[in-house]
């Protein structure tokens, strides 16, 4: 598939099967480096992938494919979008060489059957014995010689069955491999799919590549489509559904100036058109940047990866040179039983492929980095998750982490009589319209409720001070605003009291050095902060809030936030940030942190793990950072903790899995018994088990069973409320996340809105957090009951009642019927319904447009 058309780059995408561990990467790339117009390889052992760069002018991917097939790779061009091809059934070959082998056993009553053995490895052994041809041209060690080596020993030792055993394993083991690596790669493919292939321009209406379009080009989204590059909303209003790249599946509405991200769906299918203003080529979208980031995330190695490579190096060699001193000492010494010596040797041989050991690190990264993406992480490589892991401590940055970072004016005030109300109001206005400071939109927005509207084109010597405030120069006139640290910039000693507001972070404003103006303001905390931060520390982890404001706002969401925070540290600029940071990590250890302003990047590339804010925070920080919440659920964060940890303890568990079944084989060999099926079957059975493991975190636990059968109940009972419910305790359980970009390929693959709509309401099951610690059964009886469910009612039902009470169709508890909400008019919130909608497959009265709002929601 093509990043860029028209350019001489071109990225494309091959599927290699013969791709079987690390050791064969330095194959690979021998052997397409020195290709001409080859720019990059890259390497995706777990998917099978490898990624080229080249000059397709220079060199096609047929040609590509062709030098990859004559190194005995087994390579096809991944066509974009498609998922690659996979082998349903074993090759004849393989199949063949099992029934002869199985035929063979019988032996025993029939003794000339034994030669069916080595009919079996004569079927089996051509791609093994080919593929270790171009090993030895390539002068490199690899497993198919070593398989070679065992067979051609079993065949010396007259071992034939032994010989069709290595054969039949060794290949079938490599078709479960591609059948298990296909499941991995799957998701990078879902992950390329997102973002469309086409844009349509809104003036002329004309179709495009989106590969074409240049930046700030007005394009037209209608409803039900994807959004196909990066923009701002320029007209219309809509709700977009940015699951894919959040992991959120409630709809965000949208507005002229709204920022809308490439991948995402406009689902609004009432007024739902709306036009954007493209601020980014295709290739530099989130969505095409998360791509890179997960292809990229590869290369960057782990600790525990770095020191397997490295012990691997030395391991295979190693291992090989013992084998050969036990096949030829024994003979020439002539001891006893040599046949005994020569088979311990081949054993030896076998066990000397360090395949499983290899892939343990690199397979349950892959699988945990998509896993990431799925639940809306982006994370720049292993090492990171690694560090993750090990995480001991985090430091929270307050405004626009902890808090929503949407402040609400209480208080503005002048003070001064020579400056009126409404000029001090365009001042202000007018110098933050140029600041991207959360507390600036907020001003600015008071401003013009108070019918003053801001004039940035009238300011000039606009000046940020980190920590502090702004500045800016009006008429002639030096205008300073921020907390109490920016009078000595104005130069200024007294500092205008504040007292009997109900505000918590304070402002001032200096003309010159004169205070003229103080005003104050409120922001509160994100929903599910304080459950967050609670379930941080029930992992162990200690807590500190690093905030710029003021102190009295940091203890305030310190409240807010059940005081779960043991150090809180107010009015820091920048750099203390930094230096806490750093006496953190002295005193605690590996240290996150999390934060999205200008104001953190420092700290964030100074912690262990910088986690920053939301794709719309400041780029700054997220080009810092190591890892990226792309939504702005930060109850998120014990989620990627808990995955990192699992996949360490993935990563454990491979290693011991690859060097334990060694251990054993070697063991039972040097103790009498050399068994070289044994040494074969650990060899490629602990590879095979070693992706399984791994790619088990790309699971949710309970969802199969779970939802499954939940599901089906929704087709049966026809009656929304109970159902409803049933269906998102199942989400509680750990499904939704999945589901919710499961249905976005889905809604990939039908282009009816009504199907796309459908998967997104499928998508934002997840509407009922609060429901817990119902089960299954008792759920659906309790929420029976409380469908007249009162204010005390739901203190006896408990989370249950609640949870169903909240719901539109608790409150109208006979959802499948048009009764109670307005026909026009959008629901508040769409799970019940939009779960019935799935059902029937059409709108009911009651859910006119099954559409979520998110404000709603948010109110909950
Ligand atoms: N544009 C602005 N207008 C008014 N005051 C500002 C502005 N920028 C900064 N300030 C003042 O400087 C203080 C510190 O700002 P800074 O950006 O360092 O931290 P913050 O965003 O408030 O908090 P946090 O560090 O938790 O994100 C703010 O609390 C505010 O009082
Ligand atoms: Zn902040």
């Amino acid at each position: 598939m093509e990043v860029q058309q028209g350019s001489p780059e071109m990225k494309s995408y091959f599927d290699v099967l013969g791709l079987c561990c690390s050791s064969e990467v330095p194959l690979i790339e021998n052997t397409l480096r020195p290709l001409e117009g080859v720019h990059k390889v890259s390497v995706i052992v777990p998917s099978k992938t490898v990624i080229v760069v080249h000059d397709p002018l220079l060199i096609s991917q047929l040609q590509i494919v062709k030098a990859l097939n004559q190194a005995k790779l087994e390579a096809t061009v991944r066509v974009y979008g498609q998922d690659k091809i996979i082998k349903k059934w074993p090759s004849p070959h393989i199949l063949a060489s099992g029934l002869l082998l199985l035929i063979s056993m019988f032996k025993h009553f029939f003794h000339p059957l034994k030669w069916l053995a080595i009919a079996a490895v004569a079927v089996g052994l051509p791609s093994i014995a080919l593929r270790s041809v171009t090993a030895i041209q390539r002068c490199t060690l690899d497993i198919n010689i070593l398989m070679l080596m065992a067979v051609a020993g079993a065949v010396a030792l007259e071992d034939y069955s032994e010989a069709g055993f290595i054969v039949f394993l060794f290949t079938i083991a490599e078709w479960l491999e591609s059948l298990a690596s296909h499941k991995a790669s799957a998701g990078m493919s879902s992950l390329m799919r997102m973002a469309p292939q086409k844009a349509v321009l809104a003036e002329t209406g004309e179709v495009v590549n989106a590969q074409d379009v240049k930046v700030s080009t007005i394009l037209a989204v209608k409803a039900g489509e994807l959004i196909p590059i990066d923009g701002v909303v320029v007209q219309g209003r809509s709700e977009v559904d940015e699951s894919s790249l959040t992991g959120e599946s409630f709809p965000v509405s949208k507005q002229p100036q709204s920022l809308v991200w490439a991948g995402t769906l406009n689902i609004d299918e009432v007024a739902g058109y709306i036009s954007v203003r493209t601020t980014a080529l295709a290739e530099q979208s989130a969505v095409a940047r998360m791509v890179r980031l997960v292809e990229e995330a590869q290369n960057r190695r782990s600790k525990t990866q770095t020191l397997i490579d490295s012990c691997a190096k030395y391991y295979t060699p190693g291992i090989v040179m013992i084998a050969a001193g036990f096949a030829v000492v024994p003979l020439a010494i002539r001891a006893k039983n040599p046949k005994k010596w020569l088979k311990l040797a081949l054993v030896l041989l076998v066990s000397a492929c360090p395949c499983a050991l290899v892939l343990s690190t690199p397979v349950a990264t892959f699988c945990a980095l998509l896993k990431a993406a799925r639940i809306g992480f982006l994370i720049k490589g292993g090492d990171v998750l690694e560090n993750l892991a090990g995480i001991k401590a985090i430091a929270f940055d307050k405004t626009g982490t902890l808090t929503n970072g949407e402040f609400t004016v209480m208080d503005f005030r002048s003070v001064s009589s020579d400056v009126s109300m409404e000029t001090l109001l365009l001042w202000v206005s007018s110098i933050e319209s140029k600041s991207s400071h959360p507390m600036a939109s907020a001003l600015a927005d008071y401003a013009k409720s108070n019918s003053v509207e801001p004039k940035p084109e009238t300011v000039s010597e606009f000046h940020i001070y980190p920590g502090e405030g702004i500045h800016g120069e009006i008429d002639g006139k030096n205008i300073y605003i921020g907390n109490k640290r920016i009078a000595s910039r104005a130069l200024c000693e007294r500092i205008p009291d504040i007292k009997d507001t109900q505000g918590i972070s304070y402002g001032y404003i200096f003309l010159d050095s004169t205070p003229i103006g103080i005003f104050t303001l409120s922001d509160t905390c994100r929903s599910g902060a304080a459950e967050a931060l609670k379930e941080l520390k029930s992992l162990g982890i200690k807590l500190a809030m690093l905030t710029g404001d003021s102190s009295e706002a940091a203890m305030h969401a310190q409240n807010q936030l059940g005081n779960a925070i043991e150090d809180v540290h107010a009015e820091l600029l920048p750099e203390d940030k930094v230096r806490l940071v750093g006496e953190l990590k002295a005193r605690e250890g590996s240290v996150a942190m999390v934060g999205d302003g200008m104001n953190d990047a420092p700290s964030l590339a100074l912690a262990d793990v910088g986690i920053s804010m939301g794709l719309s925070g400041s780029a700054v920080a997220m080009e810092t950072s190591h890892v990226t919440l792309l939504s702005i659920d930060i109850g998120k964060i014990p989620k990627i903790i808990r995955l990192a940890k699992k996949t360490y303890f993935k990563i454990i568990q491979n290693i011991f899995f690859s060097v334990v079944t060694k251990v054993v084989v070697l063991a039972i060999a040097f103790a009498g018994h050399p068994l070289l099926w044994a040494a074969v079957l650990a060899d490629v059975g602990t590879c095979l088990l070693v992706i399984l493991n791994s790619m088990m975190l790309l699971q949710s636990k309970k969802s199969k069973k779970c939802c499954k059968s939940s599901h089906k109940k929704q087709t049966e009972i026809p009656h929304c409320a109970n159902k409803g419910l049933a269906h998102r305790n199942c989400e509680n359980q750990g499904c939704h996340m999945e589901s919710s970009n499961e249905s976005h390929e889905t809604a990939q693959k039908v282009s009816s809105s009504e199907e796309h709509l459908v998967s997104i309401a499928e998508g934002r099951k997840h509407t009922c957090k609060k429901s817990q610690t119902c089960n299954d059964k008792s759920m659906e009886e309790d929420c029976e009951s409380s469908k007249s469910c009162t204010g005390k009612d739901e203190k006896e039902h408990g989370v249950c009642c609640s949870a169903n009470n909240k719901e539109p169709c608790g409150k109208e508890p006979i959802c499948s019927s048009s009764h109670g909400l307005p026909h026009t008019g959008r629901r508040k919130t769409g799970a019940c319904c939009s779960s019935y909608r799935k059902r029937v497959g059409q709108r009911d009265g009651c859910c006119t447009s099954g559409i979520v709002q998110l404000q709603e929601i948010i109110a909950e």
